[in-house]
């Protein structure tokens, strides 16, 4: 089954344009959906998961019109939202049982089945009598991937899932989504390019509402092979080099700042070529996009 997005554009009632002809292709497996804050995801997925309708365009699961038949779609699909608020003072087996109930699971030996099945399968079994409001970050996003994963869905929409988690807990919901991801689709819709580098081999760049670049992580790098530059600069340097170059990112390491810049050519002395990585791309087609809008606006 494959979902396929074609021209669909939203703008808010206040004038804010959240999605502008935004096409994608989406086969079973993980598939990573980066921008930065604002860009349109939160809207996107919330179209997909018809929460929220369209001005204009389609989406299509497999046979299932998803604009149009919304009841469809709700029996296939899982979600798990950006703020996923849980009830505190219940247990993550007894909420989940509740869940399951909601879902149509009505045969009570088969519900208890399938709740003990995405305890285990969550690692949440050892804390399933513990009332949620005792667990951490992590422990709630992996409830949250219990009740997506309710009736088996084909299509699971996780909103930003990894933000606020250690890096231990972050490793295991990373570990939990590849497991998940195998005879699915999962739409991991996050700001954080190592999640999409290290789970997905499909993904997207959306900016103010626009496509920017979907495909192969993979070859996405390898595009840009031979035309990522770094240099170490001052602090008092950085501005004249961001004038000059197309600085695609600059980061501190021990103390001194370090300047990524997308160039097709050799900038220049003091600069060596570096194997390009997902975070290069990303911040490449980002940076692109902004000159072409500026230079635009100028216009
Ligand atoms: N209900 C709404 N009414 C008006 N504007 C909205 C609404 N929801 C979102 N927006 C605006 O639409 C744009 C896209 O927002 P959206 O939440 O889809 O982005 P996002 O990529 O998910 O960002 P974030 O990571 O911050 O959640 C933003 O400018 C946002 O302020």
């Amino acid at each position: 089954m494959e979902l396929v997005i074609e021209h669909l554009s939203k703008t808010y009632p206040n004038g804010t344009r959240a999605l502008h002809d935004v096409s994608l292709q989406i086969a079973p497996g993980m598939f990573g959906l980066l921008g930065p804050n604002g860009a349109g995801k939160s809207s996107l997925m919330r179209t997909i998961s018809t929460l929220q309708e369209a001005d204009s365009g389609s989406i299509r699961l497999g046979e299932i019109d998803v604009l149009r038949q919304p009841e469809h779609v709700r029996q296939v699909l899982g979600y798990l939202p950006q703020e996923f608020g849980v009830y505190p003072k219940v247990s993550a087996a007894e909420l989940l049982e509740h869940f399951a109930v909601l879902k149509g699971i009505s045969n009570k030996s088969e519900r208890r089945q399938v709740v003990d099945a995405l305890l285990h399968q969550t690692n949440l079994w050892e804390a399933r009598n513990k009332n949620l409001g005792g667990y951490s970050g992590g422990m709630k996003q992996r409830f949250g991937i219990a009740q997506a994963l309710l009736g088996d869905p084909k299509l699971i929409i996780v909103d930003e899932p990894t933000a606020g988690l250690d890096p231990t807990e972050r490793n295991r919901f990373h570990n939990l989504l590849a497991e998940i991801g195998e005879d699915r689709i999962v739409i991991l819709s996050t700001h954080i390019v190592s999640d999409v580098s290290d789970l997905c081999r499909q993904f997207a760049i959306i900016n103010k509402g626009q496509v920017l670049y979907t495909g192969d992580p993979l070859v996405a790098i390898e595009e840009m092979r031979g035309q990522i530059w770094r240099r170490n600069v001052s602090k008092d340097e950085l501005g004249q080099y961001q004038q000059q170059f197309s600085v695609i990112s600059s980061r501190l390491f021990a103390g001194q700042t370090i300047i990524h810049v997308h160039s097709i050519a050799q900038p220049g002395n003091g600069f060596e070529a570096v194997e390009p990585t997902l975070e290069d791309v990303y911040f490449a087609r980002i940076h692109a996009a902004e000159q072409v809008a500026a230079e635009a606006s100028k216009a």
